[in-house]
């Protein structure tokens, strides 16, 4: 039996659409067509998309699926299944979990769960240090990873950094650091900036993020590693990235929506649901984010899908934990503030989302040829959605997005030829 699935369209170029139809069979897509001429035999499941968008389904390379430890706020299976809702078919899943994956044994141990629930690709980092505390290295060499990352954590000290980079460039691995330096820290919750100091909360400084990251950069330089740096959200951030990616140093970044669509100046009281490391920003560094990502200094978009329960978040921002969820609406919340107002093309965004976060990696790129992986994601560029946490597959909903009116929801998934998800 296979699969049909027809009127869609996909993007040429820019933000230029043509009609496509598509048929798959064993997981692969067999045959493409600009027309609405595939052969449909008896028994073939006919999906007719009325229009939508045909887009290679998304790679996220910063979610939270909290197991094992946390499965109040997600599970891997829940996760996953957000995932498919979001159209995403590929995700990697940081190790700040109960145990850290930081052994062979303790990751295998995820990666068995992965193996039984994930309805997608899931992939699972390992911890750079033990418990993601600044010292001991983990196995390297020995624990089954793609890449190693403390997020949720910076490394503290510059020589544990010099060393984890020198043993993953030995490895063939990259470092993906969550950059924060600890010292420069005092206490903050929120953006030093306007509003910390309007609702009397204590700030996070920019140079907290930027002053590890230059640090980051030299490092890489001396070590060789492929260093990718999570969710970027200062100005002089993007700065010093476009200056190691101009020395030649092999730094790749990523950027949340959250910190595109959002500044400090959107907070509008001590509401939890805006509490997220690194935080919302001043207008300048928004301005300079988005900057980064046309210029090609920031490479791809990740969603940093960090779920947390109703109760934890009710706490204000003093006493809530860092984080909001994003899996779910990430493309149509950037396709409803930058493709629809003109300012990233459908192409770019898709290239953000589908292709950059693929081949930074080096995974397999998705394309809508025929012999691919049939791994697809269908919006529904027309039709207007409000985000409703009671829709979530997620088992959290806290984000300040909820409420909101947009455009591209996700209307099909599929991955290796199944239907993952579908509206
Ligand atoms: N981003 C967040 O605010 N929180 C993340 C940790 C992280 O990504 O640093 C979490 O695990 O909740
Ligand atoms: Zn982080
Ligand atoms: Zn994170």
């Amino acid at each position: 039996m296979s699969l049909v699935v027809k009127n869609g369209k996909t993007v040429v170029e820019g933000n230029q659409l043509k009609a496509i139809n598509l048929k798959i069979e064993d997981g692969k897509i067999v045959a493409v067509s600009d027309q609405d001429d595939i052969e449909v035999a008896d028994g073939d499941q006919v999906i007719d998309l009325a229009g939508k968008l045909v887009s290679p389904s998304l790679t996220d390379v910063h979610v939270h699926f909290r197991e094992p430890g946390f499965e109040g706020k997600e599970t891997i299976l829940t996760g996953s299944k957000a995932a498919a809702r979001g159209g995403y078919t590929r995700v990697a899943a940081m190790p700040n979990l109960n145990p850290a994956p930081d052994t062979p044994e303790k990751f295998q141990a995820v990666q068995d769960i992965i193996d039984q629930d994930a309805v997608i690709e899931v992939l699972q980092y390992a911890p750079i240090t033990s418990e993601l505390k600044s010292d001991e290295l983990v196995d390297m060499a020995h624990i089954d990873a793609f890449a190693f990352t403390n997020d949720g954590f910076g490394v503290q000290t510059a020589g544990t950094m010099y060393l984890a980079m020198q043993e993953a460039a030995r490895v063939g691995k990259p470092i993906v650091a969550h950059t924060e330096d600890e010292s420069l820290l005092f206490g903050g919750v929120m953006h030093e900036g306007i509003k910390n100091k309007e609702l009397g909360l204590p700030g996070i400084l920019s140079v907290t993020e930027s002053s590890q990251i230059a640090r980051d950069i030299h490092l890489a330089e001396a070590t060789g590693v492929h260093y990718h740096i999570c969710h970027v959200s200062t100005e002089a951030s993007v700065a010093a990235i476009r200056d190691g990616k101009a020395r030649g140093i092999h730094v790749t970044a990523e950027v949340a929506p959250h910190h595109l669509i959002l500044n400090e100046l959107d907070i509008t009281n001590d509401d939890a649901k805006f509490k997220m490391n690194p935080p919302l920003r001043g207008e300048k560094d928004q301005a300079a984010l988005l900057e980064g990502l046309l210029d090609g200094t920031i490479d791809m978009i990740a969603t940093d899908h960090a779920p947390h329960t109703a109760e934890e978040k009710s706490k204000g921002f003093l006493h809530s934990p860092f984080g909001i969820v994003g899996i779910e609406t990430a493309f149509a919340l950037m396709y409803t503030h930058f493709v629809k107002t003109g300012i990233l093309t459908l192409e770019t965004l898709i290239e953000k989302m589908a292709i950059t976060p693929t081949s930074v990696f080096g995974f397999d790129t998705p394309t809508l040829a025929v012999g691919a992986d049939a791994n697809i994601a269908v919006f529904d560029l027309d039709t207007a959605y409000t985000i409703d946490p009671k829709d979530y597959l997620s088992k959290s909903t806290n984000t300040p997005f909820n409420g909101e009116t947009v455009y591209g929801m996700c209307a099909l998934t599929i991955y290796q030829g199944q239907v993952v998800y579908q509206a």
